[in-house]
């Protein structure tokens, strides 16, 4: 096709935009379009591949109606096409212009944050530091750490600490990990693949989203290719986290694709069934709407109105299907959002390896269990789930020492979310690296301090967590948790 007929379509009634070489027409995926219609529209009857490629992986292109791919445009006549703007010119003038401070600088993770609020568009800013409705379980995951204090023991020797731990089998230098985070192209230009370079030192593991910006395989080779065989100490790995398709095909695709790609564990997301309420970028979508003068369209991307038909999110996923995914993996299968003990136990009951304990970082349910609340619950309730697979946590944790509160509660390991966004997008990988570095000296610093020197000393008496026991869950009534389930 020819550049300049693409040019022609640049509304609503007709929109074509130019990927990779091709043309598509995304009139009818309009309003569909998880990211607003707006967002499309901006770059209507132009080249929108540069932009397009800061935020998603190829793999999205499935998402189009049959049909959208009208074929290769003229690349004689792309000229024609007014190339879209650089969202990324913002934060290269500003690092370039010294605003950001030098990472050196960086002393906790707090920094990072303050850094990326410089640095990032006020999109992507939005959609890191989202949260759900009004933000009462983000903050309660904050909040929930400082509930908990130590109870140190002294005159230890501890000149040696080691923070070595096993995550699913997989030897692991530190007992934290990243969470995966989706569309990371947002925050760096390199997207995941300028994060997993900043595991290399410290061998940290990661586990990648689905919706990362760049595949799987590509995130899986770079992270290999950099790898230095004879660094000593445990490799750094990757796991995969899974958001199942309404549809068995493309699920069980990605995980051929994530064992192929040599990923360690599947993380099947099971919070998220549909999108919580992300307040602050619902208002950025409408105000964008607006902007192009769409009234209506602000209106109902507001109140989340949106056609559910090629969302990313499966409604209909059940206990039940994780059998076929358990066997189409073959692998460690851990469930990426449990907030009780029932659910707890059924997972022991799937024969799942692993079971993550997150409210998606108060991204989802409106006043949801912290992470550590549902530790405990699982500690009161049915505290064999702690033999039968590995227990994770995440959310809001943003200091190294408070790894081991939930280290010592029986966690195996605490993943980091937005941090490393916030670490990525102002520093790229020597962000990321430094990230690590300061939990984890945060992290040795709390274990001498307390008085040990491996994580095979960990212990509930090292904790000090009544607040969290007076406030846990009891059944109603005389009703037990096996009556529950
Ligand atoms: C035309 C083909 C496109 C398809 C099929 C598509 C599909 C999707 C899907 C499925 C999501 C949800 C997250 C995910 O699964 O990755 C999403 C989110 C998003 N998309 Fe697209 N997209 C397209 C083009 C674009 C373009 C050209 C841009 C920007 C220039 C864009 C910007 C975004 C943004 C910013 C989000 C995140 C929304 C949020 O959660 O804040 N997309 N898109
Ligand atoms: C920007 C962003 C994107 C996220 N994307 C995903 C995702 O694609 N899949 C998923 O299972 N969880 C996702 N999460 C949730 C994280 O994996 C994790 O549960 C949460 O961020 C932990 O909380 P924290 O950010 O306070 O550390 C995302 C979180 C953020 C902040």
């Amino acid at each position: 096709m020819d550049g300049a007929e693409v040019a022609k379509h640049n509304t609503s009634k007709s929109c074509y935009i130019v990927l990779r070489g091709n043309v598509y027409d995304v009139t009818s995926y309009l309003e569909e379009h998880p990211g607003g219609a707006a967002i499309l529209l901006t770059n209507a009857g132009q080249d929108a591949t540069a932009e397009f490629s800061k935020i998603h992986s190829p793999d999205v292109l499935e998402f189009l109606p049959e049909g959208s791919n009208l074929g290769p445009v003229d690349t004689a006549t792309l000229a024609a096409l007014t190339p879209a703007p650089r969202v990324s010119a913002a934060i290269d003038a500003l690092v370039q212009e010294g605003e950001v401070p030098h990472l050196a600088t960086c002393v906790d993770t707090h920094d990072f944050e303050r850094a990326a609020r410089l640095t990032m568009p006020a999109p992507t800013w939005s959609y890191v530091s989202s949260f759900a409705n009004g933000g009462h379980s983000m903050q309660g995951n904050l909040d929930s750490w400082n509930t908990i204090t130590f109870r140190p023991r002294v005159l230890r020797d501890i000149t040696k600490v080691s923070t070595e731990t096993s995550i699913l089998g997989q030897a692991s230098s530190l007992p934290f990990y990243i969470s995966p985070m989706g569309l990371l192209g947002r925050s760096h230009e390199h997207a995941e693949l300028a994060l997993v370079r900043g595991l290399v030192r410290s061998g940290a593991h990661a586990v990648i989203s689905t919706v990362s910006t760049r595949p799987m395989e590509d995130i899986a080779t770079t992270l290999r290719d950099c790898v230095v065989q004879e660094a000593g100490g445990p490799l750094p790995q990757l796991h995969f986290q899974l958001y199942t398709r309404p549809e068995q095909e493309p699920t069980l695709n990605y995980i051929r694709r994530a064992k192929a790609a040599g990923y360690k564990s599947l993380w099947v997301t099971v919070d998220t069934p549909l999108l919580g309420k992300r307040t602050i970028d619902r208002r950025h979508m409408a105000q964008a709407a607006l902007a192009i003068g769409s009234e209506q369209q602000a209106s109902n991307l507001s109140l989340g109105i949106q056609s559910f038909t090629t969302q990313a999110q499966n409604g209909a996923l059940k206990w039940e299907d994780l059998k076929w995914i358990k066997e189409a993996w073959g692998g460690p299968l851990v469930l990426k959002g449990i907030q009780t003990a029932e659910d707890a136990k059924l997972a022991v009951d799937c024969g799942c390896e692993g079971i993550l304990l997150s409210n998606h970082g108060g991204r989802q349910l409106h006043s949801a269990p912290s992470a550590l609340s549902t530790l405990v619950e699982i500690r009161l309730h049915c505290p064999e789930v702690f033999d039968k697979l590995q227990v994770f946590v995440d959310g809001g944790l943003r200091d190294g020492a408070d790894v081991l509160k939930a280290l010592c509660l029986g966690a195996k390991a605490v993943g980091v979310g937005r941090p490393f966004s916030y670490a990525l997008s102002a520093y790229g990988t020597a962000g990321v690296e430094r990230c690590v570095d300061i939990l984890a000296e945060e992290l040795r610093t709390a274990m001498a301090l307390v008085g040990i020197t491996s994580l095979d000393q960990v212990h509930p008496d090292l904790v000090n967590a009544s607040r969290l026991l007076n406030e846990a869950w009891r059944p109603w009534g005389n009703q037990t948790i096996k009556s529950r389930l």
